[in-house]
């Protein structure tokens, strides 16, 4: 009988736990890597971006992912209050942060072993390259069921700028990190009510925004301008109360190249929280519940107030749950065509959408209205 072992051809394998928190996946690399040069998370980052980004491209890229696929990097940390690091790549960057990435990440490793679960509530500390993120963790009969991680702080860049983009002429917009640069846009002005049947359409206009508000409006972290600026987008849904009272809404995050988060997204929802305590409409301590345009959904909240620099900021926690949908080996066939997959238009969208490709989005936004 032939062993695998024996006939084994991949130079690298990735150990890989597929995980989903709200539906948005994640593929969390628990081996395979060992470590990277670098001191901190973020230069562990810039390692993988400069070095080895063909590790991002063979799970994020088909034929063995997809554009919704996000990655994790699981890494020793030297953060003296760290159990461990993880780096993250999307389709189209690192971020310094991502909340359902950390959701997920935080599931993976204790639902796994690969750090002790201790029930019913424990709390563990992971460094991304935005820096330490805290999180707790409520847990029952080996299952994760909710991760709740406080955010580095989130602040206002810009309110009511108006950007120009071809196709819709002036947009008002929002401009705030959360871990994450977003543009944040009323959908109801776009014609938008943020429904399932709107998604593609949702992208299109998205990107169109991002893309010309990240030409025209300045957003530089104040204390570390090294970190990203503008990559992604935020349709806001209206403000109203739960049942019993709690402060929620919807959004769509459209994620680049142009896709929709299928979380409420954990930045996202940290970027908005600034906005909203900006204009005086949530208060520390409010839960805030956020979802998502296939309906699941973060608890979110202001754990205190600070600064960025000169900046006022809030500190944001969010919480939600994610579960494990595969583990998996990741390797290449020395002979495969694709060692780092490709990416097809079709799918990963056409960068920048057209005006034409605008125009029609809004007025189908319009017609079903
Ligand atoms: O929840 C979040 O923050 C992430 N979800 C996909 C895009 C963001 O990185």
């Amino acid at each position: 009988m032939v062993e695998l072992e024996d006939e084994m051809r991949w130079s690298q394998v990735l150990n890989v736990v597929d995980v989903h928190c709200g539906g948005e996946n994640a593929r969390v690399v628990t081996g395979g890597i060992g470590d990277v040069p670098g001191e901190t998370m973020l230069d562990k980052r810039a390692y993988l971006t400069e070095q080895r980004d063909d590790l991002r491209l063979r799970l994020l890229q088909e034929p063995r992912g997809g554009v919704i696929h996000s990655a994790d990097f699981v890494l020793p940390s030297r953060h003296p209050e760290a159990q461990l690091g993880y780096v993250i790549a999307e389709s189209t960057e690192y971020p310094v942060m991502s909340g359902s990435n950390t959701i997920c990440v935080t599931t993976a490793l204790l639902e796994t072993g690969m750090l002790p679960m201790i029930e019913p509530v424990m709390h563990l500390a992971l460094e991304s390259a935005a820096g330490l993120i805290r999180v707790e963790c409520t847990c029952a009969d080996g299952k994760v069921t909710s991760v709740r991680f406080t955010n580095q702080p989130a602040f206002v860049y810009h309110l009511d700028a108006p950007v120009e983009v071809a196709g819709l002429g002036t947009v008002t917009v929002d401009v705030a990190w959360g871990g994450m640069a977003y543009v944040l846009v009323d959908a109801a002005s776009l014609g938008f009510g943020i429904t399932p049947d709107e998604a593609r359409d949702l992208c299109v206009v998205g990107e169109a925004v991002k893309l010309a508000a990240a030409a025209q409006l300045p957003a530089v972290h104040p204390e570390h301008p090294e970190f990203p600026g503008i990559t992604n987008f935020e349709f806001t849904g209206p403000l109203g109360r739960t049942p019993e009272g709690e402060l929620t809404a919807r959004n769509a995050v459209v994620v680049s190249p142009g896709r929709l988060d299928r979380s409420p997204c954990g930045t996202g929802t940290s970027a908005r929280l600034a906005v909203l305590h900006a204009r005086g409409l949530v208060t520390t301590g409010e839960n805030f519940v956020h979802t998502s345009i296939i309906g699941s959904r973060f608890d979110s909240r202001i754990e205190e107030l600070t600064t960025v620099g000169d900046v006022p900021a809030v500190v944001p926690s969010v919480a939600g749950q994610a579960w494990i949908t595969q583990l998996c080996q990741v390797g290449v066939d020395p002979s495969d065509p694709f060692p780092n997959g490709y990416a097809l238009a079709d799918t990963w969208g056409a960068a920048p959408p057209s005006p034409v490709a605008v125009r029609l989005a809004t007025a189908a936004a319009e017609a079903r209205a």
